[in-house]
């Protein structure tokens, strides 16, 4: 899913950047167009897969040592191409004024991203999320099961998705995990939903579990709209793209 920020948030960013300073400099104004950001984005997520592929494919290869050198060499290779043009940091987050937006280093849904995991998160309505997914050996903790914090990061992201709706700006306040049963690795799915909201605190439950099964880690979260972040949501808000 793509996620594009209306003129509401983009209001939001800005005051954000000139609150927050150097950290929230990674909010960046950009006007390249949106169909420009499509394409770029098309490619750049196609080579993130690939990656996570190489990741997945490096954790469970059982070739032999010289062949693993080999590879070792020829990754080296075209990390170095990719260096050839670079960032100075950070991907951060950029909108242009089109209301598209777009956070590729997300650790968990940056579409440039390979060590985020594979998720498509769904807003089936304002305050109402899930994703299914599956989850391979990159993410495992316990044998066969998933990491409890790559349950809490994938969590906390379709949470904080959900509190804000793009409409808003908000931070994780408190997260609290119940971690009922383990979880193995493989197909999982994630619900959230706005169990309550009170000024600027927003209370989001959540879970994660293997579809159709009991629930694995059940989570509850505080989320803020941070004082100086307060936008008024009779502008249009946060809107998403024919993909989301
Ligand atoms: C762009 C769209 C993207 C949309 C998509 C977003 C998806 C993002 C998903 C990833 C989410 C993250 O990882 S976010 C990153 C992790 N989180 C953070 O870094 C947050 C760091 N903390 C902060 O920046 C700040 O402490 C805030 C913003 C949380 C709160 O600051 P504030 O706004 O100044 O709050 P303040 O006025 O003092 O307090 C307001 C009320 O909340 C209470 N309160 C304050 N902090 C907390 C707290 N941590 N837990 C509980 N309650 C708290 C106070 O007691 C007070 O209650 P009362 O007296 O009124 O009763």
């Amino acid at each position: 899913m793509v996620c594009t920020a209306g003129p509401a948030a983009s209001g939001a960013l800005s005051v954000m950047r000139e609150t927050l300073g150097m950290t929230m400099e990674m909010f960046i104004h950009d006007e390249t167009p949106t169909d420009e950001v499509d394409r770029r984005e098309k490619v750049l997520s196609g080579l993130a897969d690939s990656v996570r592929d190489l990741v997945d494919a490096t954790i469970r290869s059982t070739v032999p040592d010289d062949e693993l050198a080999a590879v070792r060499a020829e990754v080296a290779a075209l990390a170095a191409r990719l260096r050839r043009q670079q960032l100075p940091g950070p991907a951060g987050v950029h909108y242009n004024s089109e209301g598209r937006s777009w956070n590729w280093g997300n650790a968990v849904v940056g579409l440039g991203n390979a060590v985020a995991p594979p998720v498509e998160i769904v807003h089936d309505a304002f305050g109402s999320a899930y994703a299914e997914m599956t989850l391979g050996a990159a993410y495992e903790g316990p044998p066969g099961m998933v990491h409890g914090g790559v349950s809490a990061l994938m969590l906390d992201q379709i949470m904080g998705e959900t509190a804000s709706g793009f409409k808003r700006l908000t931070m994780t306040g408190t997260l609290t995990l119940r971690y009922r049963r383990p979880l193995p690795l493989g197909p999982v799915r994630m619900d959230a939903r706005i169990a309550g909201e009170e000024g600027r605190k927003i209370t989001v439950e959540a879970r994660i579990g293997v579809p159709g099964e009991d629930t694995a880690v059940e989570a509850t979260g505080l989320f803020l709209i941070p004082r100086w972040a307060s936008v008024d949501e009779t502008e249009q808000g946060w809107s998403r793209s024919a993909e989301g």
